[in-house]
This record gives C-alpha cells, sequence and structure tokens, in this order.
C-alpha cells in the first residue's frame, strides 16, 4: 500500500516525541524538519510541504500545546487534522443533481480509465443507481472491446457504435440513456501517452456537446508529481470537477494524494485500490489522514464489512450459534464475507496499530483463504454438515480433490475444532450471548 515508508518514517518521529514527555520549541522544531523532510521523500511537492510545516509548526508551538499534559499527543492531533485540510477536508461528493448524471472520464492512456468505468459502475449500481457504460475511446480498436468486458463483469450494459465520432458517441449515448431509464452516464474517453491539443480539443468537444455533471481526470498515483503535473494541464484546458486516483494499493510513495488537491484545487472523490472492480473506493480525506499516520481505517472497515451483509444469513447463523449447530458450510459462508471485504492486505491496513512494519515477518497469504475453499468444496455435504465423520481416508480423499496436501485439510479441521470451541464457551455465558447479537465470530487463520 502506498505511503508504508512515510507512515513508518513519522510513526518513528512521533515516537521520539513522546519519549520525552514535556516538549521544548527546540524539540518540535527538530521533528518539523524531520516530518519536513519525510513528506519531501515521498514525493509530496515542494512548497506544499513548505506551506504544511509552517502551519503544523506554528499551531505547534503554541500555549495550548506546549502546556498539555499530553504535549506529543496534541502534535500528532495537529498533524492529523493539517494532512485531513491539504487533502480536502471533507468527502467531496459527486453531483447527482441533474436527472441524469452524465460522467466524463478522462486521463492519459494507462491510467486505468476503462477499468475505472467498470468500477465506479458498479459501486454507483450498488448505490442503487442505474449506470451506462459509453465506448467514446475509438483510437485503440481494443478498448471497446476492453469496456465490453468490463461491463459484463459487473453487469452493466455497454453503450458502443463503432469507429465513429466520440462527440455523436456521446451525444446518443445521453439519448440512449434517456430512453432505457438510465440515471447515470459513464462516459470513458480516450487516452494519449501525453496530453496534446488534439485529445483536448476532442474532450473540450465532447463536453460541450453533453454538459456533463462530473468531469473526473482518472491519474495514476505511481506516477507521483508528474500525476501532479498531469492533473494541472486537464484542469487548465478542462474544468475537472475532480479526481480518481488510482494504484494507490501499489508502491507508490503517496506524494500525488497529497498534493493534488493543494496545487490543482481539483478534490480527489474516489481512490482505486487494486485491480478487482471492487477495489474502488470513496475517499475520505480524514481517513485518508488516519491510514497515512499508522491510526488504520475503521470506518470503511466497517463499511465494507456491512456492504453486502445479508440479514437473514445474519440470524440463521445466530440461530445456529445458539444451538452450537456451526458446520462447515457456515464455515466457508463466512470465508466468502472476508473475502468480499478485499484481499486480508488490504483488511489488516485499515486496522489500528497494524502497521505494515508490525506485519512484516508476518506472511499474508490470500491463497490460504482460496485453499480452505478448495478443501470445503471437495466435501460432500455429509461431511461438511458432520465432520467428525471425515476419517483418515476421507483426509486423502478430500486433499488430492482439492490439490492440497493432506496436513492442509488436518489443519482446517482444527482450525475448525477450535472455532466451534470458542463459539461453545461463546454461546455458554449470558453477556457473550448478548454480544453475539452484534458480532460474529471471526475466522482464525
Ligand atoms: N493495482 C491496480 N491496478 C489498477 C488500478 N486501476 C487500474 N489498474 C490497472 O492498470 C492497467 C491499465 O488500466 P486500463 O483501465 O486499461 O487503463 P486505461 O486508462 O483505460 O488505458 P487506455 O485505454 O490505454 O487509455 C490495467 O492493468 C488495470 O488492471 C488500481 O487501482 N490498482
Amino acid at each position: 500500500m502506498a505511503f508504508e515508508s512515510l507512515t513508518q518514517k513519522l510513526n518513528d518521529i512521533f515516537k521520539k516525541l513522546r519519549g520525552k514527555g514535556k516538549l521544548s520549541e527546540a524539540d518540535v522544531k527538530q521533528a518539523m524538519k524531520e516530518v519536513r523532510l519525510a513528506l519531501l521523500e515521498a514525493d509530496v511537492n515542494f512548497k506544499v510541504v513548505k506551506d504544511l510545516i509552517s502551519k503544523i509548526t506554528e499551531r505547534a508551538i503554541g500555549q495550548e500545546v506546549m502546556e498539555s499534559l499530553t504535549p506529543a499527543q496534541q502534535v500528532i492531533k495537529i498533524v492529523n487534522e493539517e494532512l485531513t485540510s491539504l487533502m480536502g477536508s471533507t468527502q467531496s461528493k459527486v453531483d447527482f443533481s441533474k436527472e441524469i448524471t452524465i460522467i466524463m472520464l478522462v486521463g492519459l492512456q494507462g491510467s486505468g480509465k476503462t477499468t475505472t468505468a467498470g468500477k465506479l459502475g458498479k459501486l454507483l449500481s450498488k448505490n442503487g443507481k442505474k449506470p451506462l457504460l459509453v465506448a467514446a475511446d475509438i483510437y485503440r480498436p481494443a478498448a471497446i472491446t476492453q469496456l465490453k468486458i468490463v461491463g459484463e463483469k459487473v453487469g452493466l450494459p455497454v453503450f458502443t457504435m463503432g469507429q465513429q465520432d466520440p462527440v455523436d458517441i456521446s451525444k446518443a449515448s445521453v439519448d440512449y440513456a434517456k430512453k432505457h431509464n438510465h440515471d447515470v452516464v459513464i462516459i470513458d474517453t480516450a487516452g494519449r501517452l501525453h496530453v496534446d491539443d488534439d485529445l483536448m480539443n476532442e474532450l473540450v468537444n465532447i463536453s460541450h456537446a453533453v454538459d456533463p455533471s462530473e468531469i473526473l481526470l482518472v491519474v495514476d498515483s505511481m506516477t507521483g508529481q508528474d500525476a501532479v503535473n498531469v492533473a494541472e494541464e486537464f484542469n487548465n484546458r478542462l474544468q475537472l470537477t475532480g479526481l480518481i486516483l488510482t494504484k494507490l494499493d501499489g508502491d507508490s510513495r503517496g506524494g500525488a494524494a497529497l498534493s493534488v488537491k493543494a496545487v490543482t484545487g481539483c478534490p480527489i472523490k474516489y481512490v482505486g485500490m487494486g485491480e478487482k472492480l471492487d477495489d474502488l473506493e470513496i475517499f475520505h480525506p480524514e481517513r485518508m489522514a488516519s491510514r497515512i499516520l499508522g491510526m488504520g481505517d475503521v470506518l470503511t472497515l466497517i463499511e465494507k464489512a456491512t456492504a453486502d451483509f445479508d440479514l437473514k444469513k445474519a440470524q440463521e447463523l445466530e440461530d445456529k450459534l445458539k444451538t452450537q449447530s456451526f458446520d462447515l458450510n457456515d464455515f466457508k459462508d463466512q470465508l466468502s464475507q472476508v473475502k468480499k471485504m478485499g484481499s486480508l492486505d488490504q483488511i489488516l491496513n485499515m486496522i489500528p496499530g497494524f502497521s505494515q512494519q508490525k506485519l512484516k515477518g508476518v506472511e499474508i497469504d490470500d491463497k490460504e483463504l482460496s485453499r480452505v475453499e478448495a478443501i470445503i468444496n471437495s466435501m460432500t455435504l455429509e461431511e461438511r454438515s458432520n465432520p467428525s465423520i471425515i476419517n483418515g481416508s476421507r483426509r486423502k480423499r478430500i486433499a488430492a480433490g482439492s490439490g492440497t496436501a493432506i496436513q492442509d485439510v488436518n489443519r482446517l479441521l482444527k482450525q475448525y475444532a477450535q472455532t466451534k470451541k470458542m463459539i461453545k464457551q461463546f454461546a455458554g455465558s449470558d453477556k457473550s450471548r448478548k454480544r453475539s447479537k452484534q458480532k460474529l465470530p471471526f475466522l482464525n487463520f
């Protein structure tokens, strides 16, 4: 995940501050010098760093902080607030005020536009919208096919007219959307390797023809300050309403995310956190600041956990927990719930205190989840509901069927037995029974 190294450096600086108890002005200034260096090393724009540090320092050497009982904590709070404000303070929402919300996605080739069109469509349709995807990149023939494939994967229709004028395609797509009750139109426009006049003219013409509610620039966060420059160039010609920063799951240093709002004035509206079509998140500056400072992001985690929450299934599970009839089918169901939330790496990053550094040496293996699923899939229905019948020869058959080793099957059965034992204790106490209404026990990998 981006910011890894920045988070580590900031944590080290704050640890030193905490160790000091009372802080002198010199202590704060020294810490700010180090924060400044860490931000520059994370590729944050030079001017942005300068302004940020002067704001933080001014507040941090104020009386309130110096005389507080927990001065280091106050300094961290100020850094958190200023980072949040740097990225736009609050969530910048998409404008859905018109009957049809037209969203133009623009950006350079390879920034992730087509993938993002699918991700955005999926996210919006989860929120009750009826999006239409529009293939307006006519120069790269594969782009139309790519959008069709993405559309199929996310279950959304794709409007295409082949290699015709992108302005005509865009206009026709809006008419089509009106006739077919779509309330969102997402136009995937052409990209180029560099910003050029032809591209800009075409985008300006499309924007005049369809009067979009949003022109969102898709930028690759891995390109660092180049992403900020590209955003400035696009904004000068197109008046962007916002940005989508992709590939924030990669090892970018994070500079683009921290600088782009301050430099261009354009807010980040979404961030791409992976290659899967579920990996698009609404951008919340305060939550991102919290992640950068290694404080986790519990709110996003809860949202992910509840997004696909199936109340009926949860009720069934609760009944099973009470009667202690939790079997391997339920075990598998829980596994799918965890998998829906994203990769284990992503999930752990949102838990406060679970910094990458602490996870060093701990292998986070998403394959383990798939392995467990394969093992359970290779069992008969009878075995899943009554695992005690799984003897030696059955174990051998299950391992062969799932392409795993007998030790893997043994390990899973042991984990299941432990979970069941835990549930027994859990259901046994009145206090925990009350708790079971709110929380499902997590699997123990
Ligand atoms: N890791 C990661 N990869 C991403 C993300 N978003 C897009 N990608 C990948 O980036 C590559 C380029 O994405 P495309 O959607 O083809 O890019 P594009 O901007 O449409 O490219 P052109 O059609 O050539 O203009 C693909 O391999 C995507 O899977 C992201 O958030 N994280």
